[in-house]
């Protein structure tokens, strides 16, 4: 018998390479507002707290988001970034390695898998689409789909209660300490990915319960391997 019955996966960073494609549609919404560009690499230390906290960060050019943003300008910047980003949602982002065996073994051994993601749910369907993995995934919440979102426990726990599952049968694989802090917030067991966008934090900082820089790993860690 499996130890886990449930296993909630974060997206970005995690099962997705979205970075090329989000830095993308922050660039061409900054063109729009006539404003200079950054890097992918500056862009992916901004991912990780769902479209608006990104859209704020960009117009601050910093992590930590001016107290003097106008909210009139915001709002045509988070249209505008919602606009481009919905465009090209899966133009140029790919599939971390292994991901697909992984969800693949997992959801044949009879685990339960759900997504809980930051990223807006009008754009995480298409991702999940496009990626060709939305078949693997009963459950899917996106940042905007409960009145809280990570690092606040309140989505996980959705996912238990959906199941009338308990928190020791479930497992929150993520990149961010977003992910490990709403998984200890709300007992799970976490298991921390190396290779995402952690705002250049290494992810064992959080003390995740499991470290690995591959998601095959998971297999270990459920006893499938
Ligand atoms: O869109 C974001 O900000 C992050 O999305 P994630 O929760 O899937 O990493
Ligand atoms: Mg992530």
């Amino acid at each position: 018998m499996p130890m886990f019955k449930l296993i909630c996966f974060d997206l970005d960073g995690t099962l997705v390479d979205s970075v090329p494609d989000l830095a993308a549609a922050v660039n061409c919404m900054l063109s729009d507002f006539d404003r200079a560009h950054f890097s992918e690499d500056e862009v992916r230390g901004w991912v990780g707290n769902g479209a608006q906290v990104l859209v704020q960060r960009a117009l601050s050019g910093s992590v930590n988001i001016a107290d003097d943003i106008d909210p009139a300008l915001f709002n045509d910047a988070l249209a505008s970034f919602l606009k481009h980003y919905s465009a090209n949602v899966y133009t140029h982002s790919v599939l971390y390695p292994n991901v697909k065996e992984t969800l693949t073994a997992l959801r044949d051994a009879g685990f339960k898998l759900a997504i809980v993601t930051n990223k807006p749910m009008v754009q995480t369907t298409p991702v999940l689409e496009l990626a060709g993995i939305s078949e693997f995934f009963e459950v899917v919440l996106g940042g905007d789909s409960l009145p809280e979102k990570k690092p606040n426990p309140l989505p996980l726990l959705h996912c238990l209660d959906h199941y009338q599952f308990k928190a020791e049968d479930a497992l929150m694989v993520g990149d961010s300490k977003n992910d490990i802090i709403a998984a200890q917030a709300a007992n799970f067991t976490s298991f921390g990915l190396t290779y995402g966008y952690n705002y250049g934090i290494p992810i064992s900082d959080s003390n995740p319960d499991f470290v690995a820089d591959d998601i095959s790993e998971l297999l270990a860690a459920v006893k499938l391997k």
